[in-house]
């Protein structure tokens, strides 16, 4: 049964409605307020006074893009509510109410939501979602970023990206190659905290025989290699700040040395960065050169994280579990639990944690996808009882290294200064575990 929530101060105004919503066909809560947690498809949202406060509040609460609302006012003109309006919301019903209108209203929007029950339930085989690049996502946010990667793959500009782990920052860099006139030439990317400091360095620049212990012959770096191409340089600010200061140089001037040797060559690579730090922050805590931050900033391109990506949560769900009912031939459907959870979950570790978590449902169910297959996507810290006795220290430290990423929105540096490793060393476990993941899968 669909559910439906009041949320009034106005006693006057719950008692007309009491009689028209009781009789709707709804299962009916009700608040003075929108502080009070409820859940709901439908919100009938009547405030006395309604104020910027209380616009604030609608837009920060969970269910602003993931229930209907229809709102009730004296007809006062309002510009809190004018934009409550452009926000989405469907109806605005001014008073004095015409009630036989509500109930129609009321009614329809209970066969939709009836509608749309039935057929989640159903298989998804297709996709609804829109794509540019490699990029998934139809929310007004994803389009907006479309549109400026759009714009900056026509120039040749460096590019910063910035935004949480799993949010798309790799995907958008190879989007941006692809649909610049760089397409044919190679694409590399370098993870700057996964690669010592002296690999990133050769890796780069390339290095002569006998630059250092181990440098058994000439090597060529990327600069030389892929002159032509992209260079993709991912957790920018964990490159030694040494290092960034020879890569300056070489965005100001194109000249660079290979270790070890004195002559200067030249280069035209295009740099795209990425980092899931706030940039002025990495700037203030010492880990990334202003200058340099300048130099790559022509284009800062934020990623948004999942969570503010509205629909896009649920459908992605849907367009990953298609894709794998596609491929295996299977008709594996989501029940409405497991719909309400997967949108209302924060989804730190963004869509790659979301695909990750399908992917495995998909394997673990046998026909519905329900609560049962997927994690526990209640919020909450770190489940001690993961690393009861009996577990082997393998399990304990990878649950501990995976609810510390959780507890830290993902953020690998931050992870790795709590347990107390290098971010390269947390990098190879990361690196270990999606190994024999996907041996299982
Ligand atoms: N917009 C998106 N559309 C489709 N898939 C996505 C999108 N964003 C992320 N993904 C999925 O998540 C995975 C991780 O994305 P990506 O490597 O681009 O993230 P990232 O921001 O670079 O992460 P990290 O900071 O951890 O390197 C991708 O392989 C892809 O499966």
């Amino acid at each position: 049964m669909a559910r439906l929530h009041l949320v009034t101060d106005d006693l006057a105004l719950a008692q007309q409605l009491a009689t028209p919503l009781t009789q709707a066909g709804y299962q009916l809560t009700q608040s003075t307020t929108l502080h009070e947690p409820f859940r709901a498809d439908l919100v009938v949202y009547g405030p006395s006074h309604f104020g910027e406060q209380d616009y604030r509040e609608y837009r920060q609460h969970p269910l602003a893009h993931q229930a209907d609302w229809l709102l009730v006012s004296d007809g006062t003109p309002n510009p809190w509510l004018d934009k409550l309006m452009r926000r989405g919301v469907a109806y605005h019903f001014r008073k004095p109410l015409d009630l036989d209108h509500l109930q129609q209203v009321l009614a329809e929007f209970r066969d939709e939501l009836a509608e749309q029950s039935s057929s989640c339930a159903q298989a998804p085989l297709r996709s609804n979602l829109d794509q540019y690049g490699l990029l998934l996502g139809s929310s007004e946010v994803m389009r907006r970023l479309y549109r400026l990667i759009r714009r900056v793959s026509r120039t040749d500009a460096n590019v910063l990206l910035v935004g949480e782990s799993g949010s798309g920052k790799e995907l958008a860099a190879r989007t941006i190659h692809q649909q610049s006139q760089r397409a044919a030439e190679p694409f590399v990317a370098v993870n700057c905290a996964a690669l010592s400091a002296e690999l990133v360095e050769s890796e780069l620049f390339g290095h002569v025989k006998g630059a250092f212990t181990g440098a058994l012959k000439d090597h060529s770096g990327f600069f030389e290699r892929g002159a032509a191409g992209t260079l993709f340089l991912d957790e920018i600010t964990e490159m030694p700040l040494e290092l960034q200061s020879k890569l300056l140089r070489v965005l100001e001037t194109g000249e660079f040395r290979r270790v070890g040797s004195d002559k200067v060559q030249y280069t035209k690579v295009r740099i795209i960065a990425a980092t899931n730090r706030s940039p002025d922050e990495a700037i203030d805590g010492g880990f990334l050169r202003e200058d340099l931050y300048f130099r790559l900033a022509h284009f800062p391109i934020q990623l948004p994280p999942l969570r503010q990506r509205d629909d896009d949560i649920v459908e992605l769900a849907r367009h990953f579990l298609a894709y794998r009912n596609v491929e295996t031939g299977t008709d594996k459907a989501f029940t409405q639990g497991a719909i309400d959870a997967i949108a209302q979950y924060s989804w730190p570790g963004n869509v790659r944690q979301l695909k990750h978590c399908i992917e495995r449902a998909h394997i673990l169910a046998v026909n519905e996808i329900g609560l049962g297959e997927l994690p526990d996507l209640t919020e909450k810290p770190l489940a001690t009882e993961d690393i009861a006795p009996g577990t082997t220290l393998r399990d304990a430290e990878r649950s501990l290294i995976l609810a510390t990423l959780e507890a830290c929105q993902q953020n690998k540096t931050q992870a790795a200064q709590q347990l107390g490793v290098s971010v390269k060393t947390l990098y190879n476990k990361l690196e270990k575990y999606r190994e024999g993941e996907e041996e299982w899968q």
